[in-house]
């Protein structure tokens, strides 16, 4: 089974507005909600590959149950942690440029942790976990970290798809896959990645510290893979991004979804680019006949090592 882990869910408030003034009052041309969180996008998008999963996390309050609602009606396994604070509402405007506000989210108590702590302990040898989003602040920073560990002596694969130093110190765990977009890449080394080649010599550099794949995602540049001594990029297919909110969760899903039907990598790589920007030219999350629709216009190439 792969389950996926999301600390800080939301409900995604997409508002569309024409001609947004700042300081004035502003009407909608749409708006819509969607449940949120990183890990929750994962599911979402696996589920229409055709691949289960459960969503484990913490969730709250009246927000939290839409949340729920909504994953019910996609036939989407939960496993949640319940806690006594209100999920948060995370707001995406669209002005012609994408704004996000995303909110800091309820406590967390120390029993709530405990409690999803030892759900992921009974995880079994050949199950997949993606840890994915930020950490609430009432969360211990390490608890990535500590769950990867704990996954990595018990046979899991581990997926984590985070930023800064929540990501390096899960390295030397070894996870699977991880996907830092090349902004949060360039963070983790102080520098900028405007490139494939900066973006192949960063990748590397992740590599070399214990992840076993590593995507890099370029927006609309692309995306670049390295894995076993070998890095492969990835071009973009022609669309116009309507809400590009969840595409790196897509990619994430896609990935691994296609990984775990075919065992094939580059597969893998190629599906995951077809679902990143299926989501970028949706409304919501991008649907499987978008993806299939994408995929022939995806090219990949070999850069180095082959
Ligand atoms: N402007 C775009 N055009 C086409 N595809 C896009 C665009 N922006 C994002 N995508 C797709 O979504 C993927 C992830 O986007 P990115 O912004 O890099 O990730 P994240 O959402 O994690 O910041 C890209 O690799 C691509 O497949
Ligand atoms: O946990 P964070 O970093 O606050 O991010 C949460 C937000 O990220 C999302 O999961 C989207 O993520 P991506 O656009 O990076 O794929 C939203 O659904 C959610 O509002």
């Amino acid at each position: 089974m792969i389950y996926t882990v999301t600390l800080n869910p939301s409900i995604d408030y997409l508002v569309e507005v024409d001609s947004f003034q700042i300081g004035r009052v502003n009407r909608t041309s749409y708006d819509a909600k969607f449940p949120g969180g990183k890990g929750i996008n994962v599911s979402r998008v696996l589920k229409r590959l055709g691949n289960d999963t459960t969503a484990l996390g913490f969730i709250g309050g009246q927000t939290g149950d839409f949340v729920k609602r909504f994953l019910k009606q996609e036939e989407i396994y939960t496993d949640f942690t319940e806690i006594a604070g209100d999920t948060r509402i995370n707001i995406k405007l669209k002005t012609g440029v994408e704004t996000e506000i995303n909110s800091q989210g309820p406590t967390i108590s120390k029993g709530n942790y405990q409690q999803l702590f030892n759900q992921i302990e009974q995880l079994e040898n050949g199950d997949i976990l993606i840890l994915s989003g930020s950490i609430p602040s009432s969360v211990p920073a390490d608890v990535y970290a500590a769950l990867a560990e704990t996954c990595s002596a018990n046979g899991i694969k581990v997926v984590v798809d985070t930023s800064g130093k929540e990501l390096l110190n899960v390295l030397l765990h070894r996870p699977f896959l991880i996907k830092p977009n090349h902004h949060e890449l360039g963070e983790l080394f102080g520098t900028e990645i405007k490139t494939v080649a900066d973006a192949v010599e960063y990748g590397n550099k992740l590599i070399d510290k214990g992840a076993q794949n590593v995507i890099v995602s370029m927006a609309g540049e692309g995306a670049v893979l390295c894995s076993k001594g070998q890095c492969y990029s990835a071009n973009v297919p022609k669309g116009k991004v309507i809400n590009s909110v969840g595409a790196g969760d897509s990619m994430v899903a896609g990935f691994i979804g296609t990984y775990e039907k075919t065992g094939d990598l580059l597969a893998a790589f190629r599906f995951s680019l077809a679902s990143g920007s299926a989501t970028a030219f949706s409304s919501d999350l991008g649907t499987l006949d978008k993806i299939e629709e994408l995929l022939p216009q995806i090219d990949i190439n070999l850069l180095t090592g082959g």
